[in-house]
Formats: C-alpha cells, sequence, structure tokens
C-alpha cells in the first residue's frame, strides 16, 4: 500500500501530477464505436456535440483480425477531430491479451493530449490498476503528456466485484466504474445469454390467496413481479464510486430494438445514483441523454425546496410533506447536476431556465 503523503506524486519522472479530483464532466452516454468499422467510423466527427462521450473501443466485439487496423483507425480519427466539449475515450483489450501493450504505447505519444479517459476491461483487483497506472505514467512522462489519462474500470469478473472498493481507491487516476454484465453473468456462472437487462425467469410470485377452507389455494392466478438482477452489483459499484469520489455507469443494454426496456434499466441506474451509461448504436444516446438529465419535473421541485428551506436547516411543510435537512442534500444533487448539464447542453438550459421564467412569472 502506498503512503497517503505519496498518493498524489507522480509514478515516473516527468509524469503529470495527479488530480485530487475528478472532474465531473457530464457523461450521461458513452457511445462506442469501432475504429476499424469504416462506416461506422465515418460517423464519428460529425457525432461530436450530440453525446458526452466518444468511445474506440479496441476490445470485445472487434475481431481479432481487425485490432490493428481498430488501433490504428482510432489514432487517426483522434488526430484529425476537434472534439470541442465531447470527451474522447478508449476501451483497451484486457491486460492478459497480446493486443494491450501495443495499444498503450501506441495511442499515448499518439493522441494522449487528446484521450480523457482509458476504459480497462476486466480489473480484477488493485494490482491491475496499479500496474496501469505506473506505465501509463511512464508513457505520458517520455511523452511530455500534460494532463494525466484517467482510468475507468470496468467490473466483470466475480473478483472484481469482491474487490470493488480497492479498485476504486487504487490510484487517483480512478474516474469511475461500468458493470459489464456479459462477462461477469458468465463468469458468475449465471444462466442467462443476454447483453444487461433483465430475465423472465427472474421473479418472485405473489403469494396464493386462502382458499374457503382456510388452506393456501396454490392454483389461483397469482401475479409475477420481474426482478432486477443487477440491483446488487450496482448499488455496490455505487457505494465504492461515491466513496472514493468517483463515477458509476451502467454498461451495455445489447438489445438494440427493445428502446422500452433499455430505457428503464438505464432509469434505475440513475435513480440508484449512476451518472451515465453506455451506449452501443446511435438510438441508444438520445434515451441515455433524456434518462440520465434530470427531469423539468424533479428541478421545479428541487428548487421549491431549496427555496422554501431558507439556511438549510429545520423542517418546513411542502405540499404535504415534511422537507428538512436531507432532503434538500437530495435536492441538491439534483440542481448541481443540471447546472452541470446546462452549461454543455443548450436545450436542457433552455429548458431549465424556461422553469425559472414560469416560477418567477
Ligand atoms: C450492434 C451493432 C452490431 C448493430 O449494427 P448494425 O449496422 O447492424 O445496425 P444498424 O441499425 O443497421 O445501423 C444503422 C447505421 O448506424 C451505424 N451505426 C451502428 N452502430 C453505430 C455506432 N455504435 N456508432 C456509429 N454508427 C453506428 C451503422 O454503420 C449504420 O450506418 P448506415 O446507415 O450508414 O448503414 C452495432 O451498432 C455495433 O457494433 N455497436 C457497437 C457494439 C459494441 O461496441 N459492443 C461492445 C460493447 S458491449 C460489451 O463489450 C459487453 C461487456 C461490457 O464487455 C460485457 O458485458 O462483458
Ligand atoms: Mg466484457
Amino acid at each position: 500500500m502506498r503512503s497517503a503523503k505519496d498518493f498524489f506524486a507522480p509514478l515516473a519522472v516527468g509524469a503529470p501530477t495527479p488530480v485530487r479530483e475528478i472532474p465531473a464532466r457530464p457523461s450521461r452516454a458513452i457511445h462506442f464505436f469501432d475504429p476499424s468499422n469504416e462506416k461506422m467510423a465515418a460517423k464519428i466527427p460529425a457525432m461530436v456535440g450530440t453525446v458526452d462521450v466518444l468511445l474506440g473501443n479496441l476490445e470485445d466485439a472487434v475481431k481479432a483480425d481487425n485490432k490493428v487496423a481498430a488501433r490504428e483507425g482510432l489514432v487517426r480519427i483522434a488526430q484529425a477531430t476537434d472534439f470541442g466539449p465531447t470527451q474522447l475515450w478508449t476501451r483497451i483489450n484486457s491486460l492478459d491479451s497480446p493486443w494491450v501493450l501495443d495499444d498503450l504505447t501506441t495511442l499515448v505519444p499518439a493522441i494522449g493530449e487528446k484521450l480523457d479517459v482509458i476504459m480497462v476491461p476486466k480489473v480484477q483487483g488493485a494490482e491491475d490498476i496499479h500496474y496501469i497506472d505506473r506505465l501509463l505514467a511512464q508513457l505520458e512522462a517520455k511523452a511530455g503528456i500534460t494532463k494525466p489519462i484517467l482510468i475507468h474500470a470496468i467490473l466483470e469478473t466475480a473478483r472484481g466485484v469482491a474487490n470493488v472498493e480497492e479498485i476504486c481507491g487504487a490510484s487517483p487516476r480512478m474516474q469511475g466504474l461500468s458493470l459489464g454484465p456479459a462477462d461477469l453473468a458468465a463468469d458468475r456462472k449465471m444462466k442467462t445469454t443476454r447483453v444487461g437487462g433483465g430475465h423472465p425467469g427472474y421473479l418472485v410470485r405473489q403469494d396464493p390467496p386462502r382458499a374457503a377452507d382456510g388452506t393456501n389455494d396454490i392454483n389461483a392466478a397469482r401475479t409475477t413481479y420481474q426482478q432486477d438482477l443487477w440491483h446488487y452489483t450496482i448499488a455496490k459499484m455505487v457505494d465504492a464510486c461515491a466513496m472514493h469520489g468517483i463515477y458509476p455507469y451502467y454498461g451495455p443494454f445489447g438489445d438494440i430494438a427493445d428502446v422500452v426496456a433499455c430505457e428503464d434499466q438505464f432509469r434505475n441506474a440513475f435513480l440508484l445514483g449512476c451518472v451515465g451509461t453506455w451506449s452501443l448504436h446511435p438510438k441508444q444516446i438520445e434515451i441515455a441523454n433524456r434518462v440520465f438529465s434530470p427531469s423539468v419535473e424533479d428541478i421545479k421541485h428541487a428548487r421549491r425546496v431549496v427555496a422554501a428551506m431558507g439556511d438549510g436547516t429545520g423542517a418546513v411543510m411542502l405540499d404535504g410533506k415534511m422537507e428538512d435537512d436531507a432532503s434538500l442534500k437530495q435536492c441538491l444533487v439534483l440542481v448541481a447536476l443540471a447546472e452541470q448539464l446546462a452549461a454543455i447542453d443548450p436545450n436542457l438550459k433552455a429548458t431549465y431556465d424556461a422553469i425559472e421564467l414560469e416560477e418567477g412569472a
């Protein structure tokens, strides 16, 4: 374990000083593209400004034969594109793969100044983060990179989930975590065959009604309630991230056609504390942007509570409900998020500004 006083010292002579706080940059949708897919790659420059994060994916979903083309394609796109307010991330290959070392030694010197975050798949424990942390520092120092590249870990093994707290606290570069439901399901030996989302077999059934003779009528029709397979893991991620001042994200929803269930999963994650999710197809960006932006109703209510609470102490009644310091703090989370998003999204700013006008009228 590093001494607390050394935690924020660079891990290589000449590497940039680690950040003390992870910037709260909007990242409602992390949009995945395969830089070796020419049709997809051609669409990326025009997507700048329409999505918070563009992520060049080098790992799974890129064919083994295309790994080099994907890496080189990402370098070309990054060098040729002005990303403006949109962040550029990449997902490198896993640490045990034959490609990851070349991913890092190619990307950092070529586009290190443009890369905001490197997503590391299949992280098992703090040792994986320590390895990337030191290597990035060496590469940054060699290339003269001026701002540290941040690290995002995907939780997609049982060991990773068990070690989630030490992963979050392993480096000042840690930006956040995403759920990797497909690999995680396989590693845990869950009996599912999907990429994220629910399952009709994972349910709770209503108790049987009483029959006339006082016994349970187990043949009566009973409602079933589908449960969320991912609740435990997401909640665990959210706590670990909050504890370390970094950001939790949902992850992929593979049923691209089912936009309704996708929205439900995204909203569950938003309500539980996640700041964003992945988008695998352009149609998921709009869903993510909408779901991970506080609604007009929530902001209206939050601003009323802030106004009613005055100096922030005590308790007041609003619409028949008690509001106090703790509900005020929840409202301030929403108000702060709305302000961050309005700063980069003019449509949202206009929507939130209109609430103020309505209130002032
Ligand atoms: C699902 C696929 C195959 C459907 O691709 P398609 O071409 O069949 O779809 P489409 O509806 O026909 O596409 C319409 C248009 O949109 C384009 N397009 C389509 N997708 C994109 C995109 N992402 N970005 C930019 N453009 C895109 C596509 O090229 C096409 O262009 P066109 O109109 O000119 O013909 C395709 O969208 C895709 O490959 N998406 C990315 C998949 C991906 O990155 N998967 C890895 C992340 S999930 C994961 O790794 C799991 C995890 C965490 O590891 C774990 O749980 O363990
Ligand atoms: Mg995976």
